[in-house]
């Protein structure tokens, strides 16, 4: 009978899976995370060595000073620059810091932490709540809003990398230092998530706080965050997942999680789901690490060697007049007038997709807001709010790409001002778009080939002379009309005419303006295209 079940009930859950909606209400899905983010603080947490965030391309052992690899007899001292970083990213949540924070021992007998034990706050964390939000029109959950609570933020040490090689006869395993005691923030949250957008927005989401506050790479790849996940399904027990190395890996390891649960518990055998246990990610499916019962005893102890934390109230009020706008409230200050921005052209000049200095969001947004202060002057009244949002986020941004010019260097020969003033030239239909992307790409090309030595500003009306850019705005009557008919000639046969006079395709005259405008280079208008090509073809709607 069980057999039975059992093959219903994987028949069932594969077809279901096989929709794509593994998600079922009756299984309620409950997440909470754990994440670890190394800080980019100069130094380590407790020693002077250089706290080395690219350490996978250093030689091994290279950032260590006799505390970082345990010498008997040395002792930590508190780099204060972890905690600036730590008070910002708690003040940034809406966390309250503790006036007094401490740090325990944890202890565990490991190569690659040669101290047996790692500081960390298990007793006095060093500040409690807060939250996060997510929200349907910003990050793209299925709810209108979500918030997702914060139980405590902690501050405690890295361990070292160990490195296994296998020989014939062995496995050597060599230890690298140069991560041990580089600080880091384990953040916890409560277990709020209920489905997996909104794990993957909170990640996107927080990845970005970090980077925005300038304390972390925040990237998954290099481990500068990894996240570990807990999950369970209606009341039975978590299970903790670890070996997440990305994005991928944990929403595919959250899939098949709750999916193997939802077998067990769909046939009844779930003994195994009524103690915690803690399981590790292969790349395709979970596997059993270890159980609540065979979980070490760390024998957390107050470290006797260094003192509280203990942080006057105007420190906290201090460092609060330092932080800067948050992403979600620029977000939605560039989604507003004046500046109307679409949510993926604001995401553009908010959230840092990596750490490519080329294009940082902040240089970026600064650039736009500029130029775009200095258009509305130029242009007064009647400025559009999507000029500098086309020509600065997609066309600029793409040509430099092209280019492989940084944006701080493209700043120097067109700094705001200036590109607001070819911002009018195209507001003026002084130039045709056509004419526009072709003479910015010019400049930045030979800026590129003078290697960005040339810092001479570009003068617009010599280039549009010299290039006969002028946009026509006294249309040859008989230009256009030859125009029209080798495009109608060329392109059209007797349905597409039929279709598109009877009005059954209209979408077909854009088409045509189209191609019109294409081969006047954009010099005449499209206005003049449509009039032309309704009076040639007769048509009425
Ligand atoms: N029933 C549950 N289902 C899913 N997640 C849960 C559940 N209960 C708690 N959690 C989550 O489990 C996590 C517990 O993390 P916490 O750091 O407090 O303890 P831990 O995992 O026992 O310790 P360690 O730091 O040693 O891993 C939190 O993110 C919390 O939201
Ligand atoms: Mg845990
Ligand atoms: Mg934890």
């Amino acid at each position: 009978m069980l057999q039975l079940a059992r093959f219903y009930s994987l028949a069932r859950t594969k077809a279901i899976h096989s929709h794509g909606a593994p998600f079922r209400p009756e299984y309620a899905l409950k997440c909470g995370l754990e994440i670890h983010t190394q800080l980019n603080t100069k130094n380590k947490l407790f020693s002077q060595s250089t706290n080395s965030a690219t350490s996978l391309v250093d030689a091994p052992n290279h950032h260590t000073s006799y505390y970082d690899i345990a010498l008997p007899g040395t002792q930590p001292v508190l780099n204060l620059e972890a905690i600036l970083f730590a008070m910002k990213l708690s003040l940034a949540l809406g966390s309250q810091v503790n006036s007094i924070s401490q740090f325990d021992r944890k202890h565990y007998f490991y190569g690659d932490q040669p101290q047996g034990y790692q500081l960390t706050q298990h007793y006095r964390p060093f500040a409690r709540g807060g939250k996060i939000n997510l929200s349907k029109e910003l990050d793209d959950i299925d709810e209108s809003a979500k918030e997702i609570g914060i139980l405590q933020l902690q501050i405690e040490q890295d361990t070292g990398k160990s490195h296994y090689t296998e020989t014939d006869k062995d496995v050597i395993t060599l230890v690298d230092l140069n991560r041990s005691n580089v600080p880091l923030i384990e953040l916890v949250t409560k277990p709020d998530f209920s489905d997996i957008k909104q794990v993957r927005a909170f990640i996107k989401k927080y990845q970005n706080l970090v980077r925005h506050l300038h304390i972390s790479s925040g990237d998954l790849e290099t481990g500068a965050m990894r996240v570990d996940v807990n999950l369970s399904i209606n009341e039975y027990a978590r299970v903790e997942l670890k070996n997440l190395p990305n994005t991928s890996s944990i929403i595919n390891a959250i899939k098949y999680e709750y999916q193997r649960q939802v077998e067990l518990i769909s046939v009844g055998d779930t003994s195994s789901l009524m103690e915690p246990e803690t399981r590790g990610w292969t790349g395709s499916s979970t596997v059993k690490l270890r159980s609540k019962e065979t979980t070490i005893d760390y024998r957390y102890m107050p470290d006797p060697e260094l003192p509280y934390i203990n942080l006057a109230q105007d420190v906290i009020s201090g460092v609060r007049g330092l932080m800067p706008q948050l992403p979600d409230d620029i977000m939605r200050m560039l989604m507003k007038k004046p500046y109307q921005l679409s949510l993926k052209d604001a995401k553009i000049l908010t959230y840092n997709s990596n750490q490519n200095d080329m294009y940082n969001h902040e240089a970026l947004r600064s650039y736009y807001l500029d130029t775009f202060r200095e258009f509305s002057k130029l242009a007064g009244e009647r400025s559009n709010a999507k000029l500098p949002t086309n020509w600065i986020i997609h066309e600029f941004l793409g040509d430099l790409n092209k280019l492989q010019i940084p944006l701080a260097r493209a700043k120097e020969i067109l700094p705001p001002p200036v590109f607001a003033q070819f911002l009018k030239l195209l507001h003026e239909e002084v130039i045709s778009a056509t004419s526009g992307k072709m003479l910015l790409f010019h400049i930045l090309e030979n800026f590129k080939q003078s290697n960005c030595q040339d810092l001479s500003i570009p003068d617009f009306s010599k280039l549009i002379e010299k290039f006969e850019l002028h946009a026509i705005n006294q249309v040859d009557p008989q230009e256009l009309m030859d125009l029209c008919n080798d495009v109608i000639a060329q392109h059209t046969d007797d349905t597409f005419i039929r279709n598109l006079v009877t009005g059954k395709k209209k979408s077909s005259l854009k088409f045509l303006i189209g191609q019109g405008m294409r081969r006047s280079q954009g010099r005449i208008k499209a206005n003049e295209f449509e009039k032309k090509f309704k009076e040639i073809l007769n048509i009425q709607w």
